[in-house]
């Protein structure tokens, strides 16, 4: 459990905003349902709640003495609201503590069994789009990372080039955003941690050319992988779709099926703002998988439900820190206890 005691700890900003909110959901509100008669308000040790998956994996026996609160409108438009404040947007909000609900009417919850129903309804939202990076016979693969500027893709690249040379691959780099020479010096910075060699050309020139030259060396070299760094300006849009696109034209002259992945790299810290570019590089490029970073100290990882549930893209990987082994397969029951908060 090494791992997850790992992503916990990453993940605490987002987890003790859920906690906090949820501590004072259950305090605040009424321990009685209005029709309930003569029971008492706390202790009630019958299994009001039967424990979800991770509950039952978890085996906790709930401390009697716990508090608890009746499901009621009211709790649940509070769960709504602590679930949008943690960045899970309005409607990836409202539709999961509706399931949460199902059934659950009048039920006296506490906190922890709280925390497993969330998580059980996040572990379903994020299963079906949690998929590593697809690996494919034909080689080179070509990987174009895309994102805006600071998102974090020269770390990804750096952290992926290694992850997949300690797998035995074969892999080549293209410093495709040939307009910031800083950029350029970042990757070859990565590049030498990873071990891998990094295409770069001088500041300022074509980054098709360069993705080409990029896609000959890949060829002859017999890489299994080349990593295309791309730029993320989006303040001229137009410009960067034409690059884009240009990229993308120049190495199917060389592999009408490349690029065979779009990786979009997106920053947790900017929230819902992550829901924006996604939509923009849906437009921009033909976006086939997202990477997550900079999970850790952020409070905003409920972004990542949001992005499932409305977008439905493959999450291949999260980032959860700036060093060389700080990116994850993306594991949808791990990712739910920590963002709940639930003890592994
Ligand atoms: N805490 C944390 N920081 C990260 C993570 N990934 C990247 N960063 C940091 O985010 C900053 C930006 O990362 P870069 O990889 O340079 O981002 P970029 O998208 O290539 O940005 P440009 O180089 O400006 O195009 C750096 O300071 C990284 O160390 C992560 O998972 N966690």
């Amino acid at each position: 459990m090494a791992f997850f005691k790992k992503l916990k700890d990453r993940m605490f900003k987002s987890s003790s905003k859920l906690e906090e909110g949820l501590d004072a959901i259950v305090e605040e509100g009424p321990t009685e349902a209005p029709d309930s008669g003569e029971e008492t308000s706390l202790v009630i040790a019958e299994p009001e709640e039967k424990p979800g998956i991770l509950g039952r994996l978890l085996g906790k026996v709930e401390d009697s003495t716990a508090p608890r609160r009746v499901l009621d409108d009211d709790m649940l438009e509070q769960l709504e609201e602590l679930l949008i404040s943690a960045d899970m947007g309005v409607d990836t909000a409202m539709r999961v503590t509706a399931n949460m609900a199902e059934g659950r009417f009048g039920k006296k919850l506490s906190v922890n069994e709280i925390k497993g129903l969330l998580a059980d309804e996040v572990t379903r939202v994020m299963d079906p789009v949690a998929k590593p990076l697809p690996l494919y016979p034909k080689t080179p693969q070509v990987v174009l990372v895309v994102g805006v500027n600071g998102s974090g893709k020269t770390t990804t690249i750096g952290k992926l080039a290694s992850q997949f040379r300690a797998a035995g691959k074969n892999v080549v780099i293209a410093a495709g955003d040939t307009f910031r020479a800083a950029a350029v010096e970042q990757l070859q910075v990565w590049g030498d941690r990873a071990g891998v060699p990094v295409l770069t050309a001088p500041e300022g020139s074509d980054p098709a050319s360069l993705a080409f030259d990029a896609m000959t060396k890949a060829e002859t070299d017999g890489a299994d992988l080349l990593l295309i760094d791309t730029a993320g300006r989006l303040q001229n849009r137009a410009d960067l779709m034409e690059e884009l696109a240009k990229i993308v034209r120049v190495i199917r002259k060389k592999d009408e099926t490349a690029p065979h992945n779009t990786l979009l790299v997106l920053d947790a810290t900017t929230g819902q703002n992550a829901i924006n570019q996604v939509e923009i590089f849906q437009k921009l490029a033909n976006v086939s998988g997202l990477v997550m970073t900079k999970l850790d100290g952020t409070a905003k990882g409920g972004v990542l439900v949001a992005l499932a549930d409305k977008f439905g893209l493959p999450i291949h990987a999260i980032g959860v820190g700036e060093q060389i082994d700080d990116l994850d397969a993306f594991d949808p029951e791990d990712f739910a206890k920590a963002l709940t908060g639930l003890d592994a």
